[in-house]
């Protein structure tokens, strides 16, 4: 069952330059300097890019006061956000009233060790999964501790499973675990402690 746990990407408008971006950012890691492409050439099409942009967009006040409206952050969150070209970009699904999943295969952009995800990465999946897993229970808060474990490498280029699951809420106390795993083995595992709390949107 898929739930709106994230936003729905568009096909057009900034979703589809987003989309465009990440295969910028993958196509430039596999390149590297070993490739046949005039990097001169892709850095002057690439600033031209970054020149428009940067000369049209609204002000940064304006642009935080439109991020937060509506649908909030899942729109540009760096985990699963549409208009965010660092997100892989995850979508989440349902398990159960308290617990959520997101299949997704990442590359070389969040490499760490060999063809392995970068434990960072990791994390930062880890810690905005259990946060929607919170959403999805009811009870959200800010992330006070996070504990991770690393059993064994994730990889890239294969399916890996991020899953999170609110486990009690104590008070303003919400503990949620989670882990990844790959080929139905666990990569990394998390333990959080989040409270809850509901910092003031941009106005
Ligand atoms: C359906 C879909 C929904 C989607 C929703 C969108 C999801 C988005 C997901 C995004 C996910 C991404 C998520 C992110 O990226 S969140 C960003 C990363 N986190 C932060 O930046 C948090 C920064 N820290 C703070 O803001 C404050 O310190 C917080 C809010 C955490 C607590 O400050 P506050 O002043 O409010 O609390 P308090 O001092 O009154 O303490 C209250 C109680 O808590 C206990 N305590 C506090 N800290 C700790 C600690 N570190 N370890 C153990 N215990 C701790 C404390 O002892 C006390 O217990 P007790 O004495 O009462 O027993």
């Amino acid at each position: 069952m898929t739930i709106d746990l994230h936003a729905e990407t568009r096909p057009t408008g900034v979703d589809a330059a987003v989309a465009a971006a990440r295969r910028v950012i993958d196509a430039l890691v596999r390149a590297g300097d070993i490739s046949g492409a005039d990097m001169a050439d892709v850095a002057d099409r690439l600033n031209a890019v970054a020149d428009d942009l940067e000369d049209t967009a609204p002000p940064l006040d304006e642009r935080l006061v439109d991020m937060w409206r509506g649908d909030g952050n899942t729109r540009h969150d760096p985990v699963t956000g549409p208009e965010n070209p660092i997100a892989p970009p995850l979508r989440y699904e349902a398990v159960d009233t308290r617990t959520i999943e997101a299949t997704t295969t990442l590359g070389l952009p969040h490499q760490g060790p060999p063809s392995s995800v970068h434990g960072g990465v990791s994390a930062l999946l880890l810690d905005h999964t259990l946060g929607v897993a919170n959403g999805w229970a009811g009870t959200s808060g800010m992330t006070a501790e996070l504990t991770l474990r690393y059993h064994r490498l994730t990889p890239l280029f294969e399916p890996i499973t991020v899953a999170a699951r609110q486990v009690s809420v104590d008070g303003r106390k919400i503990r949620t675990t989670g882990e990844i795993t790959a080929n139905g083995e666990p990569c990394v595992t998390a333990e959080g402690l989040f409270i809850a709390t509901y910092p003031p949107r941009p106005r």
